[in-house]
């Protein structure tokens, strides 16, 4: 669905990583680690077209995503689900209409209700969804960014560090949710530095684990 031919990426003149291939299947799961700056962020943006390579090619839904109309781009945008890092909300809209903002966007408004209750539940935000979203807490943020995500029942779900600065059982929780949609068939692919997150899913599923290094993507996990 998502593949990378030998990309290269970098900011003002200074080379970020080169030569990067990777496959993102249906049904797999990976994790992204690496150290600060060495570029998971970027990766991920070059992943759902928010950037795009000027060396390589990223290849979507079997389209070269730089050779592609920004219409195409978001096309195939909405086949993707992304938390981010700072996962920001609307905040003069309840949690539930931030929810479901990707559908109404798509035009998909009809399908919203029937998904919206019972994905309220799953992520057990179902007494929340009528609040602002700056009256959450940061676990209850987290929580309503993947549901975000994941109302358009998206191929593929990109998460950035989304158990940061959560709690080890709300972090084993959000997990779960991503392992559960793995388990549906959704390509998930998350960054983070959290290596007890890692092990935790390596116990539970099949995961391939990437490490981004000195400008190139290594094959890890054996050391974990
Ligand atoms: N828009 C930008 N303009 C210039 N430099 C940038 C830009 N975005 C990121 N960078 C730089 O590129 C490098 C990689 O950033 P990126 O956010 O992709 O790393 P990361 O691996 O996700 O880091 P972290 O783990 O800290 O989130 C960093 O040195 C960052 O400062």
């Amino acid at each position: 669905m998502i593949e990378f031919q030998s990309v290269g990426y970098g900011y003002g003149g200074r080379t970020l990583f080169q030569g990067l291939s990777m496959a993102l299947a249906p049904g797999s799961f990976h994790f992204l680690t690496g150290p600060s700056g060495a570029g998971k962020t970027t990766l991920l943006k070059l992943c759902y077209g928010e950037l795009v390579a000027p060396q390589g090619r990223v290849m979507l839904w079997g389209r070269n995503a730089g050779a592609m109309d920004r219409d195409a781009v978001a096309l195939a945008r909405r086949r993707i689900g992304i938390v981010h890092q700072d996962c920001q909300f609307l905040d003069h809209l309840p949690v539930a209409e931030n929810i479901l903002l990707p559908l109404t966007v798509a035009g998909r408004q009809a399908e919203g209700d029937a998904n919206l209750r019972e994905l309220l539940a799953w992520v057990g935000l179902t007494q929340q969804a009528g609040q602002l979203p700056p009256e959450l807490s940061g676990g209850e943020r987290q929580r309503a960014a993947l549901a975000r995500a994941v109302i358009t029942s998206p191929d593929v779900i990109l998460a950035d560090e989304p158990t940061g600065n959560l709690d080890w059982e709300m972090s084993q929780r959000l997990l779960t949710l991503l392992i559960e949609l793995n388990r549906m068939g959704k390509a998930v692919l998350i960054a983070t530095h959290d290596l007890n997150l890692i092990r935790a899913a390596k116990a539970q599923v099949a995961t391939r684990i990437l490490r981004l290094r000195d400008g190139r993507l290594q094959q890890a996990g054996a050391d974990l």
